[in-house]
């Protein structure tokens, strides 16, 4: 769909729209526990959370997920339990040691005719549909990358890290916070770049569309959502459980 040079050649009706969620993670920043994406907001797993936050978008007609190594079993019957709109299906694979391998193992899932794919972390459980959407759309008008991304409320220094445990780091820059940008998933990508990147990018990466960068082709940026935030550390699971409150409340149930 895209030549090398990122340009789109096929017309965007045609396209159909996958998502892949990693979730094998363990979730040690978030404590002793179940893997992160089984456990529970609000009493429904947060993985389930997260497919139905892809599921919501018309566009989507598959999901992949990427359950912890021993838990596909449980990740089926998880999902058997909270049924999703007749029109998407949903597949289930073993993910992998990094977020890198587990999103690959996804790709290598995913059956032929599916030519966008977004790529969602199973730790931002609440994005809302629109911000899913845009970044479909960013796909379809001809980006090869897209990644949803919301300004910066701290100041961000770059540090020369402590060579010792405990010992004070010193400041090396600031950079102007005005071009920086937190990013957020789900990231969208014609399939043929992301297959490419996966391939050919070795190295550390913390987003897909970070590999998409090192092949030298553009990533469009989309507003992101507040409430698209990774369930990271104990307090984000209060903060979750809080938007899903105010959602009820909005809701008027
Ligand atoms: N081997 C891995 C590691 C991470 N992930 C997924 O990648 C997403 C983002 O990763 P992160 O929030 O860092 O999750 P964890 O790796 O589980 O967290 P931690 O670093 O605290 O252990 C999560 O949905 C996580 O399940 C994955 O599929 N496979
Ligand atoms: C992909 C990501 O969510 C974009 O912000 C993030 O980089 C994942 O990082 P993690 O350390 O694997 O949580």
């Amino acid at each position: 769909m895209f030549d090398e040079d990122g340009r789109s050649n096929a017309p965007a009706a045609e396209v159909r729209t996958a998502a892949v969620i990693p979730a094998a993670g363990r979730g040690v920043r978030l404590g002793p526990g179940a893997p992160k994406a089984l456990r529970a907001l609000n009493g429904t797993p947060m993985l389930v959370h997260a497919v139905h936050a892809m599921a919501a978008s018309r566009a989507v007609s598959l999901v992949v997920v990427v359950a912890p190594p021993d838990g596909s079993a449980e990740v089926k019957s998880m999902l058997d339990a909270h049924a999703l709109p007749e029109r998407t299906d949903v597949l289930v694979v073993p993910g992998g040691q990094s977020r890198q391998e587990s999103v690959r193992l996804g790709l290598d899932a995913l059956p032929p005719g599916y030519d966008i794919v977004l790529v969602h972390d199973a730790a931002r459980p609440l994005v809302p549909v629109d911000t899913v959407d845009s970044v479909i759309e960013a796909v379809r008008g001809g980006a090869p990358a897209v990644v949803p991304a919301v300004p910066l409320a701290d100041t961000v220094k770059e540090v020369e890290p402590a060579e010792v445990a405990g010992a004070a780091e010193t400041v090396l820059a600031t950079p102007v916070r005005a071009r920086l940008r937190a990013v957020q998933t789900p990231q969208g990508f014609d399939r043929g770049t992301l297959v490419r990147a996966h391939e050919s990018v070795t190295g550390e990466v913390t987003d897909d569309a970070g590999m998409v960068e090192r092949l030298g082709l553009p990533v469009v940026v989309v507003p992101g959502h507040e409430e698209a935030f990774k369930v990271t550390r104990p307090l984000d699971l209060v903060l979750a459980e809080a938007v899903l409150a105010r959602r009820r409340l909005n809701d008027g149930f």
